[in-house]
């Protein structure tokens, strides 16, 4: 498994080994023992799963930003089977030297990349294509009185969403109402 660090150190981008012949092709999507090496060799701590996660969207459909307030947090590793992504975390963990920060990813069937955020970071996607796939293992259960959204076009995150004027964006309504990270802020809603 290659293992690509971004500029948060604790996110990291990996991409397992495909092994292709005549038949197809043939991956591990996940090794436990493996994906702890890579987090080790980062210092990182290793988490246990509990959750797998599979969601459809259409093209254009934008979902977050999400997370968990502790102690329900969520680490998410996250790929996509199907279709394409512009997928991103932000570092909500306030005192953190990325306070703020985001790193955006493109995930896809071809690039069979895996993106690995740890609790105290908030997550989105935008599907940049139809009938994209998203499936996703979480280190806690979903707690539906835990969960917050940030405002996915907040200013002040400024996220480079691969979107332009032609883009037909879906947006759902609770993820219109999210408060911006300023917000998130004043009411003590982060890490
Ligand atoms: C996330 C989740 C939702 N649900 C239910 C609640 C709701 O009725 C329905 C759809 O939920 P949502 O609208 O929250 O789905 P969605 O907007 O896809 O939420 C997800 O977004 C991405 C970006 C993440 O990072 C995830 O952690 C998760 O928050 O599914 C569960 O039963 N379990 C879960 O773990």
């Amino acid at each position: 498994m290659n293992v690509i660090e971004t500029k948060i150190k604790d996110l990291l981008i990996l991409e397992p080994r495909v092994f292709s012949d005549e038949r197809g092709w043939f991956m591990e999507s996940f090794n436990q023992r493996t994906f702890e090496q890579a987090l080790e060799a980062h210092q990182l701590a290793t988490p246990v799963f509990v959750q797998d996660n599979h969601s459809l969207s259409h093209k254009g459909v934008l979902r977050g930003l999400h997370y968990q307030l502790n102690p329900r947090a969520q680490g998410k590793l996250v790929r996509v089977v199907q279709g394409k992504a512009w997928d991103v975390a932000v570092d909500i963990r306030q005192g953190s030297k990325t306070f703020g920060q985001w790193v955006g990813v493109e995930l896809s069937d071809e690039n069979m990349r895996l993106f690995w955020i740890p609790a105290g970071f908030a997550h989105g996607f935008i599907a940049l294509e139809d009938n994209t796939q998203f499936l996703y293992k979480t280190t806690d259960y979903y707690s539906k009185e835990s969960e917050r959204s940030l405002l996915w076009s907040d200013p002040e995150l400024a996220i480079e969403w691969p979107i332009d004027s032609n883009t037909q964006l879906t947006v759902h309504a609770k993820d219109q109402e999210a408060l911006t990270l300023a917000q998130a802020m004043a009411t003590q809603s982060l890490f």
